[in-house]
C-alpha cells in the first residue's frame, strides 16, 4: 500500500491496517521502498503507548521468519491446563484480553478481561467455532483461523459487532507432527487506547489553556482560544509586542488564526479602547482601494458619495488598522502607503491637503512576502518598514495537539445553537485528527456545523464524515457492495446539497433530474431547510 510512508504515526498507521494483513511496505518521501511495518510492531507500539511515534522507527528491512514454537508439552498435557481450575485463575488475573481454541477453531476459553473488553459473554461463544461467529456478525475476522490456517503467530484488528476494535495476536500450539493442537490469542482494545490517549491529550491541554490565557480581561471575546504547544510562543511574543506599536507582519495560510492574532495584539495593547479595523486588500476591486484606504473628497469620482468619505486609515484612528492580503495591494499603491505608514499622514482621493492620524499597523498575508520582493512585485521599503516583527503562524497540520480541542469547542458552540447534544465518537475523532486540514480552522468549524446540523443520530461517527474524510477500510470491511454504494450515494448527495443548497443545482452537478435526487433523499431521510426555490 502506496500509502504507508515514514512520518505516519502509529496511530495513524494502526487505523489504516488493512484486515488480516500482517505486514505491510513503506514508502519514503521519495517514494522509494523504505522496508515493512508489521503488525505485531504496532501492536508492540500500542502496548507502550506509543500512539504518536512515528512508524519509521518502527520499520523493519526484511519480514522475519516464523518462529518455530517449542512442542516438548504433550497434549494432553495442554489439555488438562485448559480444563483447570488453575488456567482460569491465571488468565482471569491478566489485564489483557485472552481467547483460546482448539487446533480446529472451536473456542474453549475466554477470560474476564476478554469480556470486559468486547461485551461478549462465554456462554455466547463457547463450544462455537470462529467460522460461526463471523457468520454472526459477532467478530469481523479471525486470528484464530489465520494462525491454524498459517501455521504461525497472526496478529490483526478485529471489528466487534461492527463496533469496537481490537488488536488480537493469535499463536498456535503444535504436536510434534506439525498439527495445531490449539490457539492462544491476547486481546487488546485500541478504541480505548485511542480514546483514553485523546482524553489525555485534552486534559493536558485544556491546563495549558487555561494556564496560558487566564490573564486575559473577562468578556475580552477571547474565552474560547486554544492556545497549544506550537502557538504557545506566538502568543506570548503577541502579549509582548501588543504593548509597543511595532509594526507585525503576520504570515501562514488561510484560516490559521491571523486575523484573531491581530485582534488579540489590539486586545491586549495600550490601543484598546480604540477601534480595530481591518481590510482584505485582495477582495476590493484595484480601482476603489486607494478610497477605501484613503477616503475621498467630494466628487473626486465617478459614482463617489457626494460629500466625500473618510477611509479606513481615518476610521482607524486611535486604534489598530489591520491590512488583510498585503500582497494584492497594487503596487502604485504601496508607495502612497510606504509614505502614510512612515509618516502617519496621508492625502484623501482628490485632496489637496494631508491628514494627520494615528494608527498602528498590523498586516498579513498567506504569501511568502520575501519572495514577492525578490520578483520585483512587492516594495523592499516598504516590506521592511511593514515587518519589523514577523509571526509566522503554523498550519493546522502541523499543530495536531490543537485539532481535537477545536473540534471540542467548535462541537460545544454548534450544539448551542442548534439545541442539539450531539457527541463525536472516539473513531471519529481519531479520524478527524489525522486528517490534513487544507482549509485549516475554517475547514474544520464548518465541518462540525454540517455534521451537527446533518446528522441524525447523538453519536456523530466515522461512517457520518463526507468521502473524502472517510477511511477506505471502512468502505471494504464493512456491508455489502449494495450498503456500501448507498452510503457513498448519500454521502455524495449530501455534499452536494451543502455546496449548491438547493436540489435543483445539486440534481445538476450529479448529473440526475430534479425529481431523482428529491427521490433519494426522502430514501436517505436528507432534509434541506430554507431551499432556496
Ligand atoms: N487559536 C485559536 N483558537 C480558537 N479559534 C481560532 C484560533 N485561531 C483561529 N481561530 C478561528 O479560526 C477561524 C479562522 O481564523 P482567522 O480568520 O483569524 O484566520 P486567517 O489566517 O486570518 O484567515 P485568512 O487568511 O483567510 O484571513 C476564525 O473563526 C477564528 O476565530
Amino acid at each position: 500500500m502506496k500509502d504507508y510512508n515514514l512520518k505516519m504515526t502509529i496511530e495513524a498507521a494502526i487505523t489504516h491496517f488493512p484486515q488480516g494483513s500482517n505486514a505491510v511496505k513503506v514508502y519514503d518521501e521519495t517514494g522509494g521502498f523504505a522496508g515493512y511495518i508489521t503488525m505485531d510492531a504496532l501492536s508492540a507500539a500500542v502496548q507502550q503507548g506509543e500512539l504518536t511515534r512515528p512508524i519509521s522507527q518502527f520499520v523493519i528491512a526484511d519480514l522475519p521468519i516464523p518462529n518455530m514454537l517449542p512442542n516438548s508439552i504433550s497434549s494432553s498435557q495442554f489439555e488438562s491446563f485448559f480444563q483447570s481450575e488453575f488456567c482460569r485463575l491465571v488468565f482471569n488475573s491478566l489485564y489483557d484480553g485472552v481467547y483460546v481454541t482448539d487446533g480446529k477453531g472451536t473456542t474453549l476459553f475466554i477470560n474476564k478481561a476478554y469480556q470486559r473488553i468486547t461485551g461478549i459473554k462465554e456462554e455466547e461463544v463457547y463450544g462455537k467455532h470462529m467460522g460461526h461467529l463471523i457468520e454472526e456478525g459477532i467478530i469481523s475476522i479471525s486470528a484464530s483461523l489465520e494462525a491454524i490456517l498459517k501455521k504461525q503467530p497472526v496478529t490483526l484488528i478485529q471489528k466487534i459487532r461492527n463496533e469496537r476494535r481490537i488488536i488480537v495476536s493469535s499463536t498456535p500450539i503444535m504436536s510434534a507432527k506439525g498439527d495445531v493442537l490449539y490457539v492462544l490469542s491476547s486481546v487488546r482494545d485500541i478504541t480505548e487506547l485511542i480514546r483514553l490517549k485523546h482524553e489525555l491529550d485534552l486534559q493536558k491541554l485544556t491546563f495549558k489553556h487555561v494556564a496560558d490565557t487566564s490573564f486575559l480581561p473577562e468578556h475580552s471575546g477571547f474565552d474560547n482560544l486554544v492556545i497549544g504547544p506550537s502557538t504557545r510562543p506566538l502568543f506570548k511574543l503577541a502579549d509582548k509586542v501588543a504593548k509597543t506599536d511595532a509594526k507585525i507582519l503576520l504570515q501562514g495560510e488561510t484560516g490559521v488564526g491571523k486575523s484573531l492574532i491581530a485582534k488579540y495584539i489590539h486586545s491586549r495593547s495600550l490601543r484598546s479602547n480604540g477601534t480595530f479595523m481591518e481590510i482584505n486588500c485582495g477582495a476590493i476591486p484595484e480601482h476603489l482601494v486607494e478610497a477605501e484606504l484613503f477616503g475621498y473628497e467630494p466628487g473626486s469620482f465617478t459614482g463617489a458619495l457626494k460629500q466625500g468619505k473618510k477611509g479606513i486609515f481615518e476610521e482607524a484612528n486611535g486604534g489598530t488598522l489591520f491590512l488583510d492580503e498585503i500582497a494584492d495591494l497594487p503596487l502604485h499603491l504601496q508607495v502612497k502607503l510606504l509614505k502614510a505608514v512612515e509618516e502617519n499622514r496621508f492625502m484623501r482621493v482628490g485632496g489637496t491637503e494631508t491628514v494627520q492620524v494615528d494608527v498602528r499597523i498590523i498586516t498579513a498575508t498567506h504569501r511568502n512576502l520575501k519572495n514577492l520582493v525578490n520578483e520585483g512585485r512587492f516594495r523592499e521599503d516598504l516590506y521592511y518598514r511593514l515587518n519589523i516583527v514577523t509571526f509566522e503562524v503554523p498550519p493546522l497540520r502541523d499543530r495536531r495537539e490543537e485539532i481535537m480541542p477545536l473540534l471540542e469547542m467548535y462541537l460545544n458552540r454548534y450544539n448551542t445553537k442548534y439545541e442539539e447534544d450531539k457527541k463525536i465518537t472516539p473513531e471519529c475523532y481519531e479520524w478527524l485528527t489525522n486528517y490534513g486540514w487544507p482549509g485549516n480552522i475554517r475547514e474544520l468549524a464548518n465541518l462540525v456545523e454540517r455534521l451537527v446540523v446533518i446528522t441524525f443520530n447523538t453519536d456523530i461517527d466515522v461512517s457520518d464524515l463526507p468521502p473524502f474524510l472517510q477511511p477506505a477500510i471502512l468502505k471494504t470491511e464493512t456491508g455489502t457492495l449494495k450498503e456500501e454504494t448507498a452510503k457513498l450515494e448519500r454521502s455524495l448527495i449530501l455534499e452536494a446539497i451543502h455546496q449548491y443548497g438547493s436540489t435543483r443545482s445539486a440534481a445538476k452537478s450529479l448529473g440526475i433530474s430534479q425529481s431523482a435526487i428529491v427521490q433519494k433523499m426522502k430514501k436517505y431521510h436528507i432534509r434541506v431547510e430554507n431551499e432556496s426555490k
